[in-house]
C-alpha cells in the first residue's frame, strides 16, 4: 500500500465505522490514566472496560473486537493476567495492542516483556526509548540491550528509532507506532510521519497511553497499519487544535478530549502525513 490516497480513504472507512458501530476494545492498563485512556476511546466513538484478572482477562479477549495492554503499573497478578490474555488473542487472531511502558524497570515487567514475543502484538506502540529496548529485549535489529527509559520518558528521538521499529514490525507482521514531536508508524515495508500534536501534550501524562486505547479501538475494524495511521492522525489534529484553544496543561486534555470527539473523518485524513519506502 504506497498510495496516498488509498491509505487516506481507509483511514475515512476506519473512523466512520468506529463511529456507526461502537466496537469494545477492552484493557489491561496503569491505574495512574486508566480514566483518560477510557475517555479518549469513548471521545473516538469506542466502547471500553478495563479488567486485572486473568479470566477477565480472558473474557475480553474473546468478546472484544481488540485487546489493549500497557505495562504501566504493574501488579503481582499481572504475572498470570498478562501472558493468559495475550495468549488468547495470539491463538484467536484478535488484534491487540502492547504499550511496553517502562521497559527496564523490575524483574516481573522483562519477564512478561519477554514472553509477549511469541504472541506477536499487532501494534507495538511506545515512545522511542521504549521501542529500541523492546528491540533490544528481543534481540532484534535496532535494539540495544540496555534500556535508556527514564522511568516512562522517552531519551531518544523518533528517529533513532526507526530500525528497531521496522524490525519489531517485521517480527510480529502488524504495525509499529513511535510517538514523538511527529509520530512515526512503520508496518515494516513502509515508513510514515504523522504531524501535529502539542507540547502540552509531555505535560499531562497519559497522551501516550491513551493514544494506544484508541488504537486498539481502531483495530477493531481496520488492519494494525491503518489503525495506527487513524490513532495518530486524530491524536496529531486534536492536539493541534486543543493547542489553539487553550494556554495551559489542564485546560488542554479537557479540550483535547474535546476536539477527538468533534474531528471529522476527512479531517483526520487529511492531517499532515508523510511517506516513505524502508
Ligand atoms: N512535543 C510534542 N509535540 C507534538 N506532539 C507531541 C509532542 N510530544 C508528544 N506528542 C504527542 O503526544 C502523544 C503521546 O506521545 P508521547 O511520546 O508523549 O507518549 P508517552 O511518552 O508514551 O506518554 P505517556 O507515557 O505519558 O502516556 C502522541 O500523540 C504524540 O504525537
Ligand atoms: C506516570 C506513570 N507511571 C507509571 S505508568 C504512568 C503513565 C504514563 O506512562
Ligand atoms: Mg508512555
Amino acid at each position: 500500500m504506497d498510495n496516498k490516497g488509498e491509505i487516506q480513504n481507509q483511514i475515512i472507512q476506519a473512523v466512520e465505522t468506529v463511529r456507526r458501530t461502537n466496537p469494545l476494545a477492552g484493557s489491561i492498563t496503569n491505574t495512574v490514566t486508566m480514566n483518560f485512556v477510557a475517555n479518549a476511546q469513548l471521545a473516538v466513538g469506542g466502547s471500553a472496560a478495563m479488567v486485572y484478572l486473568p479470566d477477565e482477562g480472558e473474557f475480553l479477549a474473546k468478546v472484544g473486537g481488540a485487546a489493549y495492554i500497557n505495562m504501566g503499573t504493574l501488579l503481582p497478578i499481572y504475572e498470570e493476567t498478562l501472558p493468559h490474555t495475550a495468549k488468547v488473542l495470539y491463538e484467536t487472531g484478535k488484534p491487540w495492542v502492547l504499550d511496553p511502558v517502562a521497559i527496564g524497570i523490575g524483574a516481573l515487567r522483562t519477564q512478561l516483556l519477554q514472553q509477549f514475543k511469541a504472541y506477536k502484538p499487532s501494534v507495538v506502540r511506545g515512545n522511542a526509548s521504549e521501542i529500541i529496548a523492546l528491540a533490544g529485549l528481543w534481540g532484534l535489529d535496532g535494539g540495544t540491550e540496555v534500556s535508556n527509559v527514564r522511568g516512562v520518558d522517552s531519551r531518544d528521538s523518533v528517529n533513532a528509532a526507526k530500525a528497531g521499529a521496522v524490525a519489531l514490525a517485521k517480527w510480529t507482521g502488524g504495525a509499529v507506532a513511535v510517538s514523538g514531536e511527529t509520530d512515526l508508524i512503520t508496518d515494516g515495508d513502509l515508513i510514515v510521519f504523522s504531524q501535529g500534536g502539542s507540547h502540552f501534550m509531555e505535560k499531562i501524562t497519559g497522551f501516550g497511553c491513551s493514544l494506544g486505547g484508541v488504537t486498539a479501538v481502531y483495530a477493531t475494524v481496520a488492519s494494525p497499519f491503518i489503525a495506527a495511521l487513524t490513532a495518530a492522525g486524530v491524536y496529531n489534529l486534536a492536539g493541534k487544535r486543543a493547542a489553539n484553544k487553550v494556554d495551559a496543561p489542564g485546560s488542554f486534555q479537557v479540550r483535547f478530549l474535546d476536539e477527538l470527539y468533534k474531528a471529522t473523518a476527512e479531517d483526520i485524513a487529511n492531517n499532515p502525513l508523510e511517506i516513505e519506502a524502508v
